[in-house]
């Protein structure tokens, strides 16, 4: 007997990049073999006037979006929002981002995890202080606080010493810089599938390096997402290119309960977090950045992975919809049921 297939809507809602890159014609077939068509929301009417929708996958930023979403809900309870925007706002601030690791706890496992020492400046004032970043030991990775999607937010500094931190921008996030082996792990999530991809880091700084470095701030953007050919520099001797394939994997278990633990404590769906092997120890795992909804079509065969997730979704809501539930997942209560399969 042929497996009964639970079909819908899915209404889609992304920026033009994020478009061109996910959306591809192969996963259209194949999510529509399943019973699954994707339909673009259109920016340009209100979303509560489209549809129907089973669902709505979005990654839009503000509050017309929020709003639009909220009107979209009230009109059509039973409709599933991925994700709730105020479980997605919490990924753009990288101080909120990182403060549910404290949260996890995991059993039995020889590794161990967490996030590095960091420490967060508001205002020039307090950077200038000659005490700003006194608790950290240096180098430190100046962040943007905000991670709202936009390249400014992506913009990096690997700062060696105290007198460079005049050189920054407030609001940011000093994070230590640990050494790791200039591989780092990516754990894409996607409902309960997890995958783990290596990529190209930064390399690791040496106690030399630090001290007789001639900048003593660097810039740099989006490292991992650079081509082989890009991230190498070997002129200053700083960049080099990174043999991924010599590195080893996380054990996979512990990667996927990490994963489980992060997705039920931010109640999302769609995200994907980076993994760094602090270099001192081999078995300490650090989180350093965890992503909305990121670039899931560099996920080899994520069409079928993507396709299944849907299937889910639609067999969730059909189940929750047989025994009169419906999810309203548009708030930030702590009690509110958040939509996971
Ligand atoms: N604490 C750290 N120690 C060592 N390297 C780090 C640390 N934090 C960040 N990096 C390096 O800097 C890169 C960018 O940092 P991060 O992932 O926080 O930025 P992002 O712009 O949010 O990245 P993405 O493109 O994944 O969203 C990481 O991929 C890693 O190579
Ligand atoms: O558009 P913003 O919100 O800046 O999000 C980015 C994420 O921060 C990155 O992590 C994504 O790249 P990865 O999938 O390689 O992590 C990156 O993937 P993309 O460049 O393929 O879209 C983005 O999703
Ligand atoms: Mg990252
Ligand atoms: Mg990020």
């Amino acid at each position: 007997m042929a497996e009964k297939t639970f079909g819908g809507v899915i209404g889609y809602a992304l920026a033009p990049k994020k478009q061109n890159s996910f959306i591809r014609d192969s996963l259209v077939s194949l999510a529509k073999s399943r019973g699954i068509e994707l339909v673009r929301v259109d920016s340009d009417k209100p979303l509560a006037d489209q549809g129907p929708f089973d669902c709505v996958l979005h990654k839009l930023y503000g509050d017309d979006w929020k709003r639009q979403l909220r009107e979209f809900q009230s009109r059509f309870p039973n409709a599933v929002i991925l994700d709730a925007p105020e479980a997605i706002e919490r990924l753009h601030n990288r101080i909120s981002m990182l403060q549910v690791v404290s949260e996890l706890q995991i059993q039995d496992r020889t590794e161990t995890f967490g996030i590095p020492k960091q420490i967060v400046i508001y205002d020039k004032a307090t950077l200038m202080d000659p005490q700003a970043g006194e608790s950290l030991k240096f180098p430190v990775i100046a962040k943007p606080l905000v991670a709202d999607g936009s390249a400014k937010s992506h913009k990096m500094a690997l700062v060696f010493t105290r007198d460079a931190l005049d050189k920054l921008k407030p609001p940011i996030v000093l994070q230590e810089f640990v050494n790791h082996g200039g591989v780092i792990f990516k754990v894409y999530v996607v409902g309960e599938h997890v995958r783990c991809v290596k990529r190209k880091s930064l390399p690791d700084v040496s106690e030399e390096k630090t001290v007789g470095v001639s900048e003593n701030l660097l810039s740099f953007s989006q490292v991992s997402n650079l081509a082989n050919h890009d991230a190498g520099n070997d002129s200053d001797g700083y960049y080099r290119l990174m043999h991924l394939e010599d590195t080893e994997m996380p054990p996979n278990a512990f990667v996927v309960d990490i994963a489980r633990g992060l997705r039920r404590a931010l109640k999302l769906n769609l995200f994907n977090f980076d993994v760094i092997r602090d270099a001192r120890y081999g078995n300490r795992y650090l989180i350093i950045d965890i992503n909305y909804f990121p670039g899931y079509a560099k996920m080899p065969g994520y069409e079928a992975v993507l396709t299944q997730f849907f299937c889910e979704v639609m067999l969730k809501k059909e189940q929750e919809e047989q025994q009169g539930e419906s999810h309203v997942p548009v708030s930030t209560k702590d009690n509110e049921e958040s939509f996971q399969v």
